[in-house]
């Protein structure tokens, strides 16, 4: 698709790159030329995912929660002592569940929070304050989630992605001076393992009510990831991409 060497010996950092988007993000960027680094919370399968990408290129797994400060620093130091640099962060890292807002409790509510919004937030302020910064260079992808019309069955995570959204476009301008540019994928509905979680019964007949009449791929996101992160991006910050099939603009794809 994109030229071989695009990415050459770029040092790209995925969370969540165990699974999905994830790692089909990371794989792709091994495709590309980079180095890679995946970060998870589940250590063996983390570990399992960076032995077959390691197939590709070069690809190191480092375990940590990104709602844990600490262990977002312990990552951001095994990646400054393997390669002493970090050129792209790509937040892939989330979750939530579907629930009625009236019935989610206090933790509820906060686990939400803080995986999607405070989590990134952790990752990315270390990620600039360790390396892009110094190093007055960088790339930031956040990805979030499809709440154009608002995220109705899920209002946890629609105003955790909305808080991303928002941080996407105010550090395109503060960090523009060093040089970092910043850019949101929000994906609809995408047909990989985090979907598994869902009641099949939720996503049954789906398709119908999405314009282009199927669900996305990992592949499809992760292209809109590398093109993004590449130099044919150079002049894209503060942006967000939508990769629904044009859910967003019709149609209930749900019902309450
Ligand atoms: C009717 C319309 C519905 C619309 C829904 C549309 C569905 C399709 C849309 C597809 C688009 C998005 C897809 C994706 O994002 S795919 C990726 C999915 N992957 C995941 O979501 C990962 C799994 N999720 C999680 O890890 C968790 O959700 C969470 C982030 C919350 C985990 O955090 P933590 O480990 O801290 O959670 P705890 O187990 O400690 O629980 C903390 C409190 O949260 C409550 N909780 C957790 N899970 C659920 C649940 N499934 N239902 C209700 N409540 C839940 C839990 O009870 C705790 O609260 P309490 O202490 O008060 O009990
Ligand atoms: N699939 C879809 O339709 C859509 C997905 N998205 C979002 O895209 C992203 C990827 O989704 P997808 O690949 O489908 O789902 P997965 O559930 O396969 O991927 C989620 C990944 O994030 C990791 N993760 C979750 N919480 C944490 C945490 N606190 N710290 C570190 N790692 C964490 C998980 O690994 P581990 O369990 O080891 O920590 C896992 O590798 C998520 O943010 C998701 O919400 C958005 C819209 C639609």
């Amino acid at each position: 698709m994109f030229i071989k060497d695009l990415l050459k010996d770029k040092v790209i950092l995925v969370t969540g790159g165990r699974s999905g988007i994830g790692y089909q993000i990371a794989r792709s960027c091994l495709l590309y030329g980079a180095v890679v680094y995946i970060t998870s919370r589940k250590e063996e399968k983390l570990k399992a995912a960076a032995k077959k990408l390691k197939e590709l290129g070069p690809c190191y797994a480092i375990a940590g929660d990104i709602r844990a400060v600490e262990q977002v620093q312990n990552v951001a130091e095994h990646i400054k002592a393997l390669s002493g640099r970090l050129d792209i962060l790509v937040n892939n890292a989330g979750g939530q569940f579907p629930a009625p807002a009236q019935d989610i409790s206090p933790n509820g509510w906060n686990a939400v929070i803080n995986n999607n919004l405070n989590g990134t937030w952790y990752m990315t302020q270390i990620m600039a304050k360790e390396f892009f910064i110094p190093q007055q260079s960088g790339s930031i992808i956040n990805i979030i989630a499809n709440m154009f019309r608002g995220f109705p069955g899920m209002v946890h995570t629609g105003a955790a992605r909305a808080g991303v959204d928002n941080i996407t476009k105010t550090l395109a301008v503060e960090w523009s001076r060093f040089n970092i540019r910043i850019n949101a994928i929000a994906p609809g509905i995408i047909q990989s393992t985090g979907l598994e979680q869902y009641p099949p019964e939720l996503l049954k007949d789906v398709s119908d009510r999405i314009p282009l009449k199927r669900l996305g791929t990992t592949k499809e996101v992760a292209d809109l990831a590398v093109f993004l992160m590449s130099p044919m991006a150079n002049f894209i910050t503060g942006e967000t991409i939508y990769i629904d099939g044009g859910q967003r603009l019709w149609g209930d794809v749900f019902e309450f």
